[in-house]
């Protein structure tokens, strides 16, 4: 089962990965972008505020296939439990928003890109907090982090949550984060059960 974890910076999916780890270390843990080459491509890309959004979303998308070819196949092939801090959705709501003048519907065609080789998420747990506590938490450190931008992310999200409900799990991350990590310990525990 491939468990994914999306919100905007700052909405404390690292912190809940931590607990996951403790609470379920059979699992495998992984992220985008990755700590591959590929991904570190990404982070020259996304510490360049000049970056082209086109070929940096070019980038992403690498990582994403190396990622899937590397660790999420494999994994999923051995039957284990795959945990992304983030994935593809990540890619749909921010480069949905960094292209949103360069095509008609920007997400539509990130999420077109993916689809003949992409492996979907089973679920994904989705932390939802407003841009501005986003920005308040995560410091603002790069270029994706300012409160106009994510707010568009954040519509982003939506929409994504708006055409596959039954695949989010919607906790909200303004709670403390003893409570925001517990619900997020109790989904994936239900998950994997079911
Ligand atoms: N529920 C919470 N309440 C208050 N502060 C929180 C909460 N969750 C996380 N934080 C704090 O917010 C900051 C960002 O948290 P964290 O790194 O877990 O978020 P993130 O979603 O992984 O961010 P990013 O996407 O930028 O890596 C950290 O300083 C963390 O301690
Ligand atoms: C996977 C992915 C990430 N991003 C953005 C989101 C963040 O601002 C940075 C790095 O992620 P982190 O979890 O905060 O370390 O990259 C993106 O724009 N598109 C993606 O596909």
């Amino acid at each position: 089962m491939l468990i994914t974890l999306e919100g905007l910076d700052g909405s404390g999916k690292t912190s809940c990965v931590e607990t996951l780890r403790e609470a379920v270390p059979e699992a495998t843990f992984t992220r985008e972008p990755t700590d591959s080459w590929y991904g570190e491509a990404v982070q020259r890309s996304i510490d360049d505020d000049d970056a082209d959004p086109l070929a940096e979303l070019f980038l992403y998308v690498a990582d994403h296939a190396a990622h899937l070819s590397r660790t999420i196949e494999p994994a999923l092939a051995a039957d284990q439990t795959v945990i992304s801090d983030r994935y593809s959705d990540s890619r749909f709501a921010y480069q949905g928003a960094t292209l949103s003048d360069r095509f008609e519907d920007s997400l539509a065609y990130v999420q077109r890109l993916h689809e003949p080789w992409t492996r979907p998420p089973d679920a994904t747990i989705y932390l939802d907090v407003d841009p501005a506590t986003a920005t308040e938490r995560s410091g603002a450190t790069n270029k994706f982090e300012t409160e106009q931008y994510l707010e568009t992310v954040r519509e982003n999200y939506e929409r994504l949550i708006e055409a596959e409900p039954e695949r989010f799990v919607r906790v909200d991350a303004t709670q403390s984060r003893q409570a925001v990590q517990q619900e997020v310990l109790e989904a994936v525990e239900t998950l994997r059960n079911e």
